[in-house]
């Protein structure tokens, strides 16, 4: 009915038109072709939504306002156990009259980047509720009272969101929970027991026959902070690990953000998923982003796969920087990079991708290893291996200039990680332990153990191959880069010099 109201409106006013054409008033035609026009905005606004500014245009595929399930990527185990849990708010008639315990807290907990965020603004979505949220570090710097203020706040505002949007549930989301609920102990305490107090008011006060039924979501990716109060039965009820995506998962996640944009129909996403083994959600996602940049860069109205081959790059180890060095710094840095390719081909040949002496982000130099296959159990020799590739770096410098540079802090901090997880794990001498019974002493004791052990056995394998430095290094500055495969071929047989060029 009003449709047509519209067209007969439209009709009128074209009769109007021609007829006062027709009489000859001047002045008129102009007034009454304005209305013709303000028709026919209306009526093309009523019909597809689109203003008439934009007719002819392809109208911008817009996000819709909520997120559901399947616009997060991989981590299926996540999304069902938060679905599972969610059971309990959609079937709350069936919960009450069984008498089970409302559902208060779900805690996820997990890696930045994962999509901790996006579950339970999906969570909102699927159980109809509103969602509001906090992050747990807007609460560390705040006055005594202001924290336990704002928390009231948050669950006042979560009600009344839900009234006024005429829904029966609500999510209060607070990211970084720690940063409330951490444990009591050391500065700002009086100020966290207030507002953590507060919190655990909160949640007692949550009822399973309200009008307006409330679920806390807390996210932490330090769930060892938390203070055991909020982890009590009651409380946190729920905890759900989110991992760091698998290859699949990776797959999923570039698909997702790929779909607004125009990819080359040959490139390939799953080798793209090979190649970011580690990374986060949050991290592919900016790989496709800085791709389409990287298109853009080209003038191309596609992007490739070498679009996002460069993305990868960028993401992992930051902008290429035009920085000057001079030549004794390039020297120096190709040799470092030298001393962790030739390593890694000799504890996992064929490992290397490539060398490259292209200065990006922090970093001067770096070797880009193929993509191994995910895995979750390393054996004491694969982080061996890891610890030496690492340590190849400041050994060749050793090897080469008799000293050391502080090109290496970032490869003794991931050297000492990795001796952290072999202690942690029980391939230390110290045989299985308790972490926290470990003295500081005793920690670095045996660190410096393993890896004193591991640079001997690093400086041994490298000042084998002294020789291969010197002429892989004139590849290296002449081109910038050095292929796996011409590594290989320099470490596979004794080249004379001449060839290598
Ligand atoms: N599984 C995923 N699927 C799709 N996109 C993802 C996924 N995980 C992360 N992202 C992307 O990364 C961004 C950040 O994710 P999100 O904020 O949910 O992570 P988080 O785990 O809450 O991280 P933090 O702990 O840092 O708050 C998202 O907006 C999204 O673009
Ligand atoms: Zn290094």
């Amino acid at each position: 009915m009003k449709r047509y109201g519209k067209e007969i409106a439209i009709g009128f006013l074209t009769v109007l038109f021609v007829f006062l054409l027709y009489i000859g008033v001047p002045a008129i035609p102009l007034v009454s072709a304005a209305l013709m026009a303000a028709a026919v905005a209306f009526l093309a606004k009523s019909r597809g939504g689109i203003a008439v500014g934009s007719v002819g245009k392809k109208p911008a595929s817009r996000a819709p306002s909520y997120l559901s399930f399947d616009d997060i990527g991989g981590q299926d185990h996540p999304k069902r156990e938060l679905m599972e849990a969610l059971e309990f708010m959609v079937k709350r008639e069936e919960i009450q009259k069984l008498g089970i315990r409302p559902l208060k807290g779900i805690l996820l907990t997990g890696p930045p980047g994962t999509g901790k965020t996006l579950l339970a603004k999906a969570a909102a979505h699927h159980t109809n509720s509103a969602f509001v949220s906090a992050s747990g570090s807007e609460f560390v710097e705040m006055y005594v009272g202001v924290g336990a203020g704002r928390i009231r706040d948050l669950f006042k505002e979560a009600r009344s969101k839900a009234v006024k949007q005429k829904r029966n549930s609500a999510i209060v989301f607070i990211d970084e929970i720690d940063g409330i609920g951490g444990k009591r102990d050391g500065g700002q305490q009086r100020e966290y027991d207030q507002t953590l107090n507060q919190l655990l008011t909160e949640m007692d006060g949550i009822q399973g026959d309200e009008s307006i039924r409330i679920l806390l979501i807390g996210a932490t990716n330090r769930k060892e902070l938390l203070d055991p109060a909020l982890l009590r039965p009651g409380r946190f009820d729920r905890h759900i690990q989110v991992d760091m995506p698998d290859k699949t998962g990776r797959e999923h996640i570039l698909r997702l953000h790929g779909r607004n944009k125009p990819l080359d129909p040959e490139v390939s996403l799953a080798k793209v998923a090979e190649e970011t083994f580690g990374f986060s959600g949050a991290q592919l996602e900016s790989v496709m982003n800085e791709a389409a940049i990287y298109a853009m860069r080209d003038t191309s109205d596609h992007v490739d796969q070498t679009h996002l081959t460069q993305a990868i790059d960028k993401v992992m180890m930051g902008e290429r920087m035009d920085r000057e060095t001079t030549k004794e710094e390039r020297e120096r840095v190709a040799n470092h990079e030298l001393g962790h390719a030739i390593m890694a081909e000799h504890v996992r040949p064929g490992s290397v991708a490539q060398v490259s002496l292209t200065p990006r982000g922090q970093a001067l130099g770096y070797v880009r290893h193929h993509p191994r296959q995910d895995s979750y159990l390393y054996t004491k020799e694969t982080l061996e291996h890891q610890i030496m590739i690492a340590l190849g770096g400041c050994v060749a410098e050793e090897l080469i200039y008799g000293g050391r540079s502080t090109g290496s802090r970032g490869d003794f901090e991931q050297a000492t990680n990795i001796v952290k997880t072999m202690i942690e794990s029980g391939m230390s001498g110290l045989g299985i332990i308790h972490p926290q019974a470990l003295t500081q002493e005793e920690w670095s004791r045996e660190n410096n153990a393993i890896l004193n052990e591991l640079i001997e056995r690093t400086r041994e394998i490298l000042g084998a191959n002294k020789e291969k430095f010197e002429q892989l290094l004139d590849i290296l500055l002449q081109e910038e880069t050095l292929s796996g495969d011409q590594l290989r071929a320099c470490l596979s047989h004794s080249m004379p010099r001449s060839e290598a060029s």
